[in-house]
């Protein structure tokens, strides 16, 4: 879980709409929802798989969008726990 996440996963993440973040091992994506209550209903949801995980994105919310980037922390790159959270994020936003 803590190594470095493989190429054909970090692709993975690219076909899903994830773009790499320049200067630091991360991704970032923008979810755009219908209005502030969905937006923040899925930060409400993605924060419980979150704590569940383990594992906390970087995020912002403006009105109906939310930003969202991910990396690990602990071992300053992108891991599999961020591939993990990012398909649930995907999942829990709809796509
Ligand atoms: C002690 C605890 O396990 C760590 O601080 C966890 C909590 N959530 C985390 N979230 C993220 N994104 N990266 C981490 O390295 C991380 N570490």
């Amino acid at each position: 879980m803590n190594e470095p996440l493989d190429d054909a996963a970090r692709e993975t993440l690219k076909a899903a709409g994830w773009q790499a973040v320049e200067a630091r091992d991360a991704v970032t994506k923008t979810y755009r929802f219908a209005n502030f209550v969905e937006a923040f209903g899925f930060m409400t949801r993605a924060a419980i798989w979150a704590e569940k995980l383990n594992h906390h994105p970087e995020w912002s919310n403006v009105y109906k969008t939310v930003t969202v980037t991910l990396t690990t922390h602990d071992t300053g790159g992108l891991t599999a726990l961020d591939a993990k959270l990012a398909a649930k994020m995907d999942k829990l936003a709809g796509g």
